[in-house]
């Protein structure tokens, strides 16, 4: 072995693939590289046929995830200056739930020449929401037959999810239904095309899987949600499962040449993106909530034992790291509710917004935004809720309107936190990571909103350094997760510290915030519900 060993971490984002060359010992990134996928996200016609996609459709394309690990791992080795024989294994970590309907042997059915032209023979992207009706089914009967995994969800299945994305590949693409032979999580896809095996990771299993202390939802139940999909978990999901940390199998030989690596290193299981960035946050004990910022937001904590949080995504023990319960919560827009604001509305950048953004007072924009432009995923996991912005007057600019939108997902995490703490697991860092932490004003929203210091975690690409630490444990350098993430993980203390000034208006205008959050929300006003249902029979109609 080499006196100054490393790995490599490559984390799978919903518009990019990042690898980084990490040094074992201590965790200094010594070189990085990003690559784009070239398809970005499929969300308004298929590439192959030019023909519109339905609304609420997010689809990708799964050679763009292999390009990543021919380009950007190369890349990241050369930026190291690192000598690949030096490597001593690679980790990645995926966004989900992001699934891949493949055949036996993994081959994605949008590769095959018959069902090249069939959109759901693609990879749907967690942000993928046109199942929010089988979803809204699956609740139901769940709910009405008292099924004991339901309450680990927070009382809710999203739309995002493993069962409802299945159901709708079921009802509305039988030819591509039969032909899947395994219903995989992207997490898993990429960790196959690395060692030439299957290996279902214990992580999306348990959020996105519902499998629940060794049981997916029984067949009876598959039954009754829909006669035929009762096999579903056994002749599509069912799967050994890898635990996080563990080695999922060895690099090949056709995989070495793609990212330059040598064969016959390790190959971490795979691992969702929001958990893997925890220990990268030294964030292993409970009540740190990590929260990691980009297009959309995952907030994941640990807790020592087991409770029922309303509208969470889950809890899974072991989740995040093995020995405690790992709980999720996230929103589903954030970065992705600014770009679309920049993009098509302000046609300004992300940078210029910002800056005539901070130079306002708490309140002067006059306005109070819902987040939901991407549907809400916690607390009441609801992909039919949609934008708003109150308040807005001919004076209003693009600005204001930008610094409301950021207020309102700040909002959105201060809903999240105060649900986990009502539950009995209370919050006492929160730590941030992910893209967004570059938006010092974001940030400082944050930190007032909550009322919380915001630590900040060391690496600008925290994922990929959990999935390199993951690397180095399946590598066997540590003897498990906490060992690596204290050597290997950072976060800076307190980096933004709330303003009393701000904290004392900002509960203003949460309580604002809050009242149209119940009242669009929980069933007062059902208008979004009625828009999201008549746009929906408009496409439908068209196509
Ligand atoms: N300066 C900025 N301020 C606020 N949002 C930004 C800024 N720059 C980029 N974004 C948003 O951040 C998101 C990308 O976040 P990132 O963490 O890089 O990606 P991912 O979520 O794919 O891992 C995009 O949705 C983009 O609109
Ligand atoms: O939902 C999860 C994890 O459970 C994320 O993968 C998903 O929100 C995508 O994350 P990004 O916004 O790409 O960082």
């Amino acid at each position: 072995m080499s006196a100054d060993p490393l790995v490599v971490g490559v984390d799978f984002g919903t518009l990019s693939g990042r690898a980084v060359v990490v040094r074992v010992r201590d965790g200094a990134e010594l070189g990085s590289a990003v690559t784009e996928y070239r398809h970005g996200v499929v969300d308004r016609e298929l590439p192959a046929t030019g023909r519109a996609l339905p609304p609420e459709w997010a689809l990708q394309v799964p050679s763009d995830y292999v390009d990543v690990l021919r380009t950007a791992v190369p890349a990241a080795l050369a930026d190291a200056g690192a000598d690949p024989a030096d490597v001593l294994g690679i980790g990645t970590d995926f966004t989900a739930c992001t699934m891949v309907p493949a055949t036996v042997d993994g081959t994605p059915l949008c590769e095959l020449p018959e069902f090249a032209e069939n959109p759901h023979a693609y990879v749907k992207l967690w942000r993928h929401h046109a199942a929010q009706p089988q979803a809204d089914r699956i609740n139901e009967l769940a709910r009405a037959r008292g099924e004991k995994w339901l309450p680990r969800y927070g009382g809710l299945i999203s739309s995002e999810w493993e069962f409802a994305k299945g159901l709708e590949l079921f009802e509305e693409a039988p030819d591509v239904y039969a032909a899947t032979r395994h219903w995989v999580e992207a997490a898993d896809w990429i960790v196959w095309q690395l060692t030439g095996s299957y290996v279902r990771n214990a992580c999306t299993a348990g959020y996105k899987g519902i499998l629940q202390d060794g049981q997916y939802p029984s067949r009876d139940f598959l039954r009754e949600l829909a006669p035929g999909f009762e096999s579903f978990v056994a002749d599509k999901l069912e799967h050994p499962l890898g635990q996080l940390g563990d080695r999922a199998g060895t690099l090949t030989a056709e995989a070495a040449a793609w990212t330059g690596l040598p064969e016959g290193i390790a190959v971490a299981v795979g691992n969702v993106d929001a958990h893997v960035t925890a220990p990268a946050a030294r964030a292993v004990e409970p009540g740190q909530l990590v929260a990691i910022m980009g297009t959309s937001t995952c907030h994941v904590v640990n807790g020592a034992e087991l409770r029922e949080v309303p509208g969470m995504c889950g809890v899974v023990d072991g989740g995040i790291v093995p020995g405690l319960w790992g709980y999720e919560a996230g929103q589903s827009g954030v970065g992705d509710i600014f770009g679309w604001f920049a993009g098509h509305f302000a046609r300004e950048s992300h940078d210029e917004l910002t800056r005539l953004a901070a130079r306002q007072e708490v309140g002067e924009h006059g306005l109070v935004a819902l987040d939901w432009h991407s549907g809400n995923r916690s607390v009441l996991v609801d992909h039919d809720l949609s934008g708003v912005v109150v308040g807005q007057t001919l004076a209003t600019r693009a600005e204001d309107v930008y610094r409301a939108l950021l207020e309102a997902t700040a909002f959105g995490t201060r809903k999240i936190v105060e649900t986990f703490a009502e539950a009995g697991i209370p919050v006492t860092e929160l730590i941030v990571a992910g893209g967004l932490t570059k938006n010092a004003l974001l940030m400082q929203i944050y930190a007032d909103v909550t009322n919380l210091p915001l630590s900040v975690v060391g690496s600008a690409q925290a994922p990929a350094l959990g999935s390199a630490i993951h690397a180095a444990v399946a590598a066997g350098a540590y003897p498990d997760i906490r060992a690596a993430a204290g050597a290997m993980g950072s976060a800076r203390s307190a980096v933004y510290e709330p303003v009393p000034a701000h904290v004392t208006a900002y509960d203003e205008l949460y309580a604002e915030y809050t009242t149209l959050h119940d009242y669009f929300g929980r069933g007062t006003n059902d208008v979004m519900h009625r828009l999201a249902a008549r746009r929906r029979a408009v496409a439908k109609g068209r196509s």
